[in-house]
């Protein structure tokens, strides 16, 4: 899967502009940026559900619209921030969704859902749910849900828009360890640069639609990007080969220094106040 030079614009603006990416197969990609920076969008032009104003999407090598729709919704799968559905539904039937795409026409869908569906409630944990009516599953436990819909697809792309919401941080690193391990080709917008760092091997940042890095976590989240992109200031160390990122409050100084203003300037005297703010530590 890949995008050359793709924009969009919306409502007069561009909101993807001019990206160009393109995914090595099996490897999971971390797309950062701040609030609005369109990263969504970005997921939902790979999906093909939105079209590209200019630019082209393809699918090995070959633009999506010449892939044809039916292929697409085989081949890629995706989890929205937001699910919602109307109709009452198990937990297995939401899952068993994942499979439509691959029936046959006016062919009826198995009774139980298929192995395909059951591996996907395991593999999530959701197997002694199954049963259970999707409304009245926790924000967490419907995130899994749409997890495992995508899983049961059996899908080569998998494009995830920040999976992590809502879950707590034991299934936040067990969701990542399980997509990071899968081997599927994985997109996936992610908030926290530190769960990106650690399961990412390549991490994309757009900031107005654009890129502005791309390359491995080590290679990217520096405490420079950090302050540039998001207007954060942070310290970045590496451990197990990893970059590891503490941010600092505003008016805080690297570890080791103390920042003008704060108590012990007082206490230590003007000796202090010679450290600069801004000389953090970068990797
Ligand atoms: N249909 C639309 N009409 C007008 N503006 C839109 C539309 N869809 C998206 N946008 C704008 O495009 C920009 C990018 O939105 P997008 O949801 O892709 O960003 P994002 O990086 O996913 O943000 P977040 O991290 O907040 O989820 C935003 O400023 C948003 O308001």
């Amino acid at each position: 899967m890949g995008a050359e030079r793709v924009t969009r614009r919306t409502g007069g603006r561009l909101v993807v502009d001019g990206v160009g990416l393109t995914l090595r197969p099996g490897e999971t990609l971390g797309l950062l940026g701040p609030n609005g920076a369109g990263k969504s969008t970005l997921l939902r032009l790979l999906a093909g559900v939105l079209a590209p104003t200019s630019g082209v999407v393809t699918l090995d090598g070959r633009p999506l619209a010449e892939v044809g729709r039916r292929t697409v919704a085989r081949r890629v799968a995706t989890v929205e921030q937001h699910a919602h559905t109307q109709t009452e539904l198990t937990v297995r039937d939401v899952v068993a969704l994942g499979r439509i795409p691959h029936r046959r026409a006016w062919s009826p869908a198995p009774a139980s859902g298929g192995a395909a569906v059951e591996a996907a409630l395991a593999r999530t944990g959701l197997a002694d749910r199954a049963s259970q009516s999707w409304h009245t599953l926790s924000g967490g436990e419907r995130q899994r849900t749409q997890i495992a819909r995508a899983l049961a697809q059996e899908p080569r792309e998998l494009l995830l828009d920040e999976p992590t919401n809502h879950l707590d941080i034991q299934h936040q690193l067990e969701l990542l360890e399980l997509v990071a391990g899968l081997p599927v080709t994985t997109v996936v917008a992610l908030h926290d640069l530190n769960l990106a760092a650690m399961y990412c091997d390549r991490v994309l940042v757009l900031r107005d639609g654009a890129v502005v890095a791309e390359g491995t976590p080590a290679a990217v989240l520096t405490s420079r990007l950090i302050e540039d992109v998001y207007g954060v200031a942070a310290e970045v160390s590496l451990a197990h080969g990893h970059p590891v990122i503490r941010f600092l409050r505003p008016g805080t100084a690297p570890s080791g220094t103390t920042a003008p203003g704060s108590w012990p300037e007082k206490a230590c005297g003007r000796a202090q106040l010679d450290t600069p703010v801004h000389d953090r530590t970068e990797i």
